[in-house]
């Protein structure tokens, strides 16, 4: 990055969460992301450096041990003239959704992470002109907690994405409740995948987004963004499965497109592409806690329809799904078994101050963190030795519960070799792809009293609430069985 010749004119808002604002090059596969902060909330330059070196840090040290270091893109912190930071975040703020601009982009550090754009993530040899498609998934958390310090006996039926729906459209986040349940999305069961990324491009929330040429085609920004339309979608999709057309527009063309769509998604993310390092994944925790979750519509449609709980085909273990859940379950006490320990850790800090840094609570995020990361054991010696492991543990599956999956396709001839990339084959084309993760920033230990006051809500919400009414709420999905139905036929 030439620092001394940056143009906010090259530069154009391409989205943005809850803790980072993030911006595309118009001409080359780059992007910037900075940080954010409530307006009151400002830091200083020093610490905001070390933040973001700390991203760069965990990133490379923790998660590509864990995921593999070809689906993690670590980035590296850059420092950028103030006056371009000041000019392009005038540029862009009209472009931010509103319900996002509580929170400010750091305009007076000067610093920000510098990323490849993994919407136009061109691997190997792909041609530059090519057309690209990238499809964004946040699958959130795949597991059901099997802790046994879990109080909540819901909590062992119903997955927390589902529970936490209710509450989200309680409180107008989002105008309805999602299909999709992350169980079935992590199942490696096919027709689970299917009907999961259906579900996503139902009621996309902030779950999914399509990418065309690095441009937004699909997604949703809050409880106000207009209903998902299909038709337009299939439209954008169309050349990229049916490049030779043969196929007439309408009803019929929208159902084929999407139907190819979630097809290729499904064989790219049972796919094990990742070439990197031997051995990465060193967890090797078994699958645990119930297949599904009782909430699932597709679940509930198999016993309405007096089918037993489908049989857990598993993922493949070279795939990032796989791989993400495994550090997921990191969280092997569920935040009521952490919380105590959380404490005790607490209690300790309260009383030795000047422990912080050596506990590396605030980093540094090196093999040294990451080797303390790997000790699996649940018995609790009562020392703070132990405590720590499990919250920094639970922080590391925070982050994997939280992350999003990337996924590039770019289009390649019938007959062109496929040389290194790996290749997905639709009904009438082939994609060459990539898959990457991105937003593994770890969530800071100053977050778990908050997870814990949310975990309860969300129960209690779920619990009291639908439970109470889950007649009612029965009869509103199964409305939709017809479609449930549909996706239980042999693909
Ligand atoms: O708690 P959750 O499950 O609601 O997750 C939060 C996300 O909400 P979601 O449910 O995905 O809409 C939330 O996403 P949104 O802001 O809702 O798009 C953030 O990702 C948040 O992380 P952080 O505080 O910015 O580090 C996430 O918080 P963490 O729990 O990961 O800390
Ligand atoms: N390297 C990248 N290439 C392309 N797009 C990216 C990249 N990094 C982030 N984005 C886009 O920017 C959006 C916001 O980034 P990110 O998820 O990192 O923000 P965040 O504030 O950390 O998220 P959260 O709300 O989960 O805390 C992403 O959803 C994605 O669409």
């Amino acid at each position: 990055m030439e620092e001394g010749k940056m143009d906010e004119n090259e530069w154009g808002y391409h989205g943005e969460g809850n803790k980072s604002l993030v911006v595309a090059h118009a001409q080359r596969c780059v992007v910037l992301r900075f940080l954010k902060f409530p307006p009151n909330r400002k830091k200083t330059s020093e610490e905001i450096f070390q933040h973001l070196q700390n991203i760069v840090d965990f990133g490379k040290n923790v998660m590509k041990e864990f995921l593999g270091e070809n689906y993690v893109h670590c980035g590296e912190v850059v420092q950028l003239p103030l006056e371009f930071v000041k000019q392009l975040c005038l540029k862009i703020q009209s472009e931010r959704p509103e319900s996002r601009c509580d929170k400010d982009l750091d305009t007076l550090s000067g610093y920000a992470m510098c990323l490849p754009n993994l919407t136009r993530l061109q691997t190997y040899r792909f041609a530059e002109h090519r057309p690209i498609l990238c499809v964004e998934i946040k699958p959130k958390c795949g597991f059901i907690p099997f802790s046994s310090d879990v109080t909540h006996e819901m909590k062992h039926k119903v997955c927390r994405y589902c529970m936490h729906q209710h509450l989200k459209v309680a409180t107008g986040k989002w105008r309805q409740i999602s299909r999709y349940c992350p169980l079935d999305l992590y199942s490696g069961n096919k027709q689970r995948m299917h009907f999961a990324l259906k579900s996503l491009l139902q009621e996309a929330q902030n779950n999914l987004k399509i990418f065309k040429n690095g441009e937004l085609i699909y997604g949703c920004k809050d409880a106000r963004s207009p209903v998902a339309d299909w038709s337009e979608l299939a439209h954008h999709l169309k050349p990229f499965f049916f490049p030779s057309n043969g196929l007439a527009s309408g009803p019929h063309c929208t159902r084929a497109v999407i139907r190819e769509l979630v097809h290729v998604i499904t064989r790219v993310l049972l796919s094990g592409s990742d070439k990197g390092r031997a051995g990465t994944l060193r967890l090797g925790l078994g699958p645990q806690g119930p297949r599904v979750c009782e909430a699932s519509p597709f679940s509930r449609s198999l016993r309405c329809q007096g089918k037993n709980t489908p049989e857990r085909s598993g993922l493949p273990k070279g795939c990032l799904l796989y791989k993400t859940l495994q550090v997921q379950m990191l969280d092997l006490l569920d935040i009521e078994g952490l919380y105590p320990l959380y404490s005790r850790v607490e209690r300790y800090l309260e009383e030795f101050p000047e422990e912080r840094k050596t506990l590396q609570i605030d980093g540094p995020y090196d093999e040294a963190f990451y080797q303390k990361l790997l000790d699996l054991s649940t018995e609790d010696d009562g020392t703070v030795a132990f405590a720590l492991t499990k919250v920094q543990q639970y922080r590391v599956a925070m982050t994997a519960k939280d992350c999003s999956i990337m996924i590039a396709l770019s289009p390649c001839l019938q007959d062109a070799s496929s040389d290194q990339r790996p290749v997905v084959p639709s009904s009438r084309s082939r994609f060459a792809f990539s898959v990457s993760v991105l937003d593994l920033d770890l969530k800071p230990y100053e977050s778990i009293p908050h997870q814990y006051k949310l975990d309860g809500k969300i129960v209690n919400y779920y619990s009291k609430t639908v439970c109470a009414k889950d007649n009612a709420v029965m009869s509103t999905r199964f409305k939709e069985s017809e479609d449930c139905t549909l996706v239980l036929h042999k693909v």
